[in-house]
Formats: structure tokens, sequence, C-alpha cells
């Protein structure tokens, strides 16, 4: 088989680090450039090791050859495969930039989907793109998924304040959010795990990649994360993913596919937790309020406004700013405040401005806080 060349953006995070142990435990695959934030010496040490020539970041690294932009490193390369794990809006603009110029955009960033799936889904069409998903809920789906379906359920695992008194939730530290019980995760993506904003993002995303009704995707918390998606079927059969959480399977998946090649640790049926359970609201209150606008809202601008709050918010969160349960505060009141702006989203430039202003707001909220 030729080798595949692969970007991958993001490098140096934590899906970044796993897709680079994934091509190292594969044959087949060349990272021919990456993107990284601050970590140099991280990228590096990865650009040393897996010979990669390109690299893109704000920062100078001492090995590699800097490239401006990722519309020049990708008209370089014009990669077979573009790996998208940068968080948040810069990860949006990455993931509609990649469309253009690779044949597979395997996407851990599912900002792209809340943000802007409609237009990532017509770009991906326009230059015949095959999106494949990297999140381990939406890549079980994947897996199992065929036409004949009358729901899905994708599951969480509740994150830290799951087992939390509900009246100590509140005033929880980060160091004390960022104790994902099931998951080794980045900053952002384990903050939203514990508000659940992680899987009201993965419901919008379940409904951009599936093309599924909001009504047609179920939510219940998996403790062990050992199951990650169900599939039922019209005749009455029921399918199941699931298998140890270690986010390189999924990852291997994204690069494989159709094939099956990568090796990994084989759960033992003792292991098994099918234990399901509802995802409480006092407990999870964003989740339950972004699931009943899903199935008031249409349009994008209320998602955009999610995750430019949600950014913003889990920020100022991990510098002890604002306490756990005022993220809540800022994505609620920066949401109905753009849902009252009733602004259409018909281009991409249109995903920018809606986030320029939910950013806005969601920091003039952040400012009243500080302020009290
Ligand atoms: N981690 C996981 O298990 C899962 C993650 N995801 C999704 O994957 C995406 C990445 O998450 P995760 O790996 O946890 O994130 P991390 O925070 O661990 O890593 C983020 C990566 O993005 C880099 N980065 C940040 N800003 C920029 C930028 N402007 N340009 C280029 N690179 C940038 C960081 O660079 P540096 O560190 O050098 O500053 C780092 O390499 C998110 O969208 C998340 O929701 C989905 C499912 C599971
Ligand atoms: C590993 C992965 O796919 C994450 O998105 C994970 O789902 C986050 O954990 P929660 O299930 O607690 O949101
Ligand atoms: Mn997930």
């Amino acid at each position: 088989m030729e080798e595949k060349t692969v970007v991958i953006l993001g490098v140096t995070g934590s899906i970044g680090t796993q897709t680079v142990d994934v091509i190292k435990a594969l044959k087949g695959f060349k990272v021919v450039g990456i993107s990284f934030g601050r970590n140099v010496s991280l990228a590096e040490k990865i650009i040393d090791e897996l010979g990669v020539k390109y690299y893109v970041s704000e920062r100078e690294a001492s090995k590699g050859v800097k490239i401006e932009t990722l519309e020049e490193l990708f008209s370089i390369t014009e990669p077979d495969i573009v790996v998208c794990a940068i968080p948040g809006f810069e990860g949006v603009k990455a993931a509609l930039e990649s469309l253009k110029h690779t044949k597979r955009l395997a996407l851990a960033t599912k900002e792209a989907l809340v943000c802007a799936g409609p237009f990532v889904k017509q770009l991906a069409e326009k230059y015949s793109v095959e999106i494949i998903p990297i999140d381990s809920e939406h890549s079980a789906i994947f897996q199992l998924y065929e036409p004949h379906i009358d729901h899905v359920l994708i599951t969480a695992s509740g994150g830290a304040v799951r087992d939390v008194p509900l009246d100590d939730i509140p005033s929880l530290t980060p160091a004390q959010i960022l104790k994902h019980p099931t998951w080794s995760m980045g900053g952002r993506i384990t903050v939203d795990s514990a508000t659940m904003v992680n899987k009201l993002f993965e419901v919008i995303e379940a409904h951009e990649l599936f093309n599924l009704d909001y009504s047609k995707i179920d939510v219940k918390l998996n403790r062990s994360s050992f199951v990650h998606g169900i599939v039922f079927l019209k005749d009455g059969v029921i399918k199941i993913h699931a298998g140890k959480p270690d986010m390189r399977i999924p990852i291997a998946y994204s690069l494989t596919y159709p094939e099956r090649i990568y090796e990994s640790c084989i759960a033992d049926v003792k292991e098994f937790d099918l234990s399901l359970y509802n995802v409480e609201e006092e407990r999870y209150p964003i989740f339950h309020y972004g699931l009943e606008l899903a199935r008031t809202q249409s349009g994008l601008s209320w998602r955009i406004a999610l995750n430019a709050s949600d950014e913003i918010a889990v920020e100022y969160f991990l510098r002890e700013k604002i306490t756990f349960r005022q993220i809540e505060t800022v994505v609620k009141r920066t949401v109905d405040y753009v849902i009252e702006a009733d602004k259409s989203v018909e281009s991409i430039n249109d995903v920018y401005e809606i986030d320029n202003i939910s950013r806005n707001y969601a920091a003039k909220v952040v400012k009243e806080l500080l302020s009290k």
C-alpha cells in the first residue's frame, strides 16, 4: 500500500500526541506537516522523531521549516489526510481550511460541526472530502451505522462532578474539575465534560454527522466509559460499540478506515459494564438547557454562541477568575442574548460574525461578574 501523507493540526495536545503514537505503531503513514501552539520543545521532539518537514505555529522551532499559514502548508503538502485536533474556534477555522486541501478530514474538533456543520458538509461535498469522526462516541456510531436506524445513543461518563454532593458543585476548583474519572484529555474538553457541554456538543455533532433529528439521539451515563455508542435498528436489533476507553483506537480507525488494522488490549468479559443511567437535570443544567434549545431553535447562531461563551467561560474558570457555577451564567446569558438578536447565519462569514458578537458579550458578562 502506498504511504498516506498526513498533516496533524494540534500535534502537541492530547489527541495530537496520541495520533503520533498511533502513526508510530502503524505502517503506511507519513507526517508531512504539523501545527501547534506554544509547546515548542514537544513539537521539536515530534519533528525529530517523525522527520516532519513543515510546521505552522506562532512560535519558532529550531527544527523543521516554518510555514506562515495553514493554507500555505496545505498547498505545499496537499496531504491525503488532515487530523484536526485544535480545540475551540481556532479549530473551526482550521477544519474549514483543511477541507479545501485534503481527501480525508479525521475530525476531533467537534466545535467545527457545532459552529459550522452545514458549511463543513457543503465544503466536504464540493471538494470530495471524507469526514471521519475521531470523537469516541461518533466513531462508534460511524462504525455501527447502517440505514435502517430507529435511533442512536451516545454515552457520557458524567465527568468530575458525577458523585459530588449537589451543594458542593458550584465552588469546585479547576484542579477538582480536571480530574476526569475515565479519560485523560485537554483542559477545555475536561471542563466541558463536567458541565456536560461536551455531551451537548456531541448531540449536535451526531445530528450533523448522521443527519439525525435531535429526538433520535439519546444520551445516558455509562460510568466506566466502556460503552461508547449504541445503534437501535428498526427490526429490533441493537448494536453496541464498547471497549476500554482509549482514544488511540478511534484515532487509528479514522486513519485506516475502511481497514481495521490497529491492535490494542481487549477487555475481559468481567470488565464489561453495560449499565446506563439518566442525566440528572439538577447536576447538569447547561446540558438540559441546550437540549431544549436544540429542540426549539433553528439555525446556527445559538450553537456558535454556545461554543464562544463556553470557550471564554472555561478559560476564566481555569484561570480561577470565575467559579465553576458561573460558567453556566456566562453561557446562558450569552446564548439568550444571541437568540434575542435573531441573526441568521447564511455564510461562513456570518459564523465568524456571530462568534465575534458572542465573544464580546460573554466578555461583558464576565466583566460584570468580576466587578461584583
Ligand atoms: N482529548 C480527547 O480525548 C478528545 C478531544 N476531542 C476534541 O479534540 C480537540 C483537541 O482536544 P485535545 O487534544 O484534548 O486538546 P489539547 O488542549 O490537549 O491540545 C490542543 C492542541 O491544540 C494546539 N493549539 C491550540 N491553539 C492552537 C492554534 N491556534 N494553532 C495550532 N495549534 C493550536 C495546542 O498547542 P500547544 O499545546 O503547543 O499550545 C495543542 O497541541 C478538541 O476539539 C476536543 O473537543 C474529542 C474527543 C476526545
Ligand atoms: C473521549 C471522548 O470522546 C470525550 O469526548 C469523552 O466523551 C469526554 O467524556 P464525557 O463522556 O464525560 O463527556
Ligand atoms: Mn466524546
